[in-house]
């Protein structure tokens, strides 16, 4: 499919010097960028729900997209992995670089790409499934399934699943809680191998106590995977992304830095405006 092919268009792939002060030296250290879209645009029909999108996503963090609702934050993640071409009237215009290659090129198979970049949807989404199948699904689905038990169960222990469900893989999916059948979705979603996790909403439908796993869960992912992660809760960006952007309506991405900063010393009003609640 061509995603692994490097063009020097973009740094998506490559190495982002960047020096910094640090008492009287200077360091200078590199970032590797995973994802970039550059002048982005996408339109459903008549209508513009995003705007000249630039921003550069860096490998192996967590990266959180908030914003009110409506602004185009669920569209951006989708087109990540080409999901919007699912969607009749939606069409794009611009680049979004994954190591290097523009996804929308059309040598891209948008399938072997989202093999590459998974997602894992707000309400948890297990098939009528047993819970070892619904995990080797993913393999199956790409000939993968050599030493599929050993697989399902490295994936269960990634999305740490493993030691509540060992007992009954052979059960279905959907006997789990809330909590457990999102965590089986992530490990569905892993168990490709993929580079990218996109996750929109995760928790939002989970109770306090599963949120709070599945937060714990993200974070380790993030060892492994370059996350990018919706959320309408500002609380758990600033919990567990490194990175924030922040959109608001009109489709516009106003600002993208380290979650710290966004947080703690955003450069525009209107985002402090937004994070302190005055809308949204
Ligand atoms: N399938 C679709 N067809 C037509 N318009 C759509 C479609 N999906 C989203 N939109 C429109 O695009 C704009 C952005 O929607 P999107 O779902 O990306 O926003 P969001 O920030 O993720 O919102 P929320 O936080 O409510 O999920 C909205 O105006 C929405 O109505």
């Amino acid at each position: 499919m061509g995603v692994d092919a490097r063009t020097d268009r973009s740094e998506s792939g490559g190495q982002r010097g960047v020096e910094t002060m640090d008492g009287s030296s200077t360091r200078s250290v590199s970032e590797s960028i995973a994802l970039e879209s550059r002048d982005f645009d996408v339109y459903y029909g008549e209508d513009q729900a995003l705007r000249s999108i630039d921003m550069k996503i860096p490998e192996g963090e967590v990266t959180a997209l908030i914003g009110p609702s409506g602004c185009g934050k669920s569209t951006f993640l989708r087109s990540i992995n080409r999901m919007n071409d699912l969607i009749d009237v939606a069409r794009i215009d611009g680049e979004l670089y994954f190591n290097g290659k523009n996804v929308y090129d059309d040598d891209v198979d948008p399938i072997a790409l989202r093999r590459r970049i998974g997602m894992v949807f707000q309400t948890p989404n297990p098939f009528p499934k047993s819970i070892r199948d619904n995990v080797a699904f993913g393999l199956r689905v790409q000939d993968k399934d050599e030493d599929v038990d050993e697989q399902v169960e490295r994936a269960l222990k990634r999305a740490a699943l493993w030691d509540e469900v060992q007992d009954q893989l052979d059960s279905s999916g959907l006997d789990l809680s809330g909590g457990q059948q999102q965590r089986l979705c992530i490990a569905r979603a892993i168990a490709p191998d993929p580079e990218v996790l996109l996750m929109d909403e995760p928790a939002s439908a989970l109770d306090p106590i599963a949120t709070s796993k599945i937060e714990d869960l993200i974070e380790e992912l993030a060892e492994e995977y370059t996350v990018v992660i919706v959320t309408h809760n500002m609380q758990q960006a600033a919990r567990i992304s490194d990175k924030t952007a922040v959109f608001l309506t009109g489709g516009e991405l106003v600002e993208f830095d380290d979650t710290d900063k966004i947080f703690e010393n955003p450069e525009h009003d209107r985002v402090e405006d937004y994070i302190s609640g005055k809308f949204g």
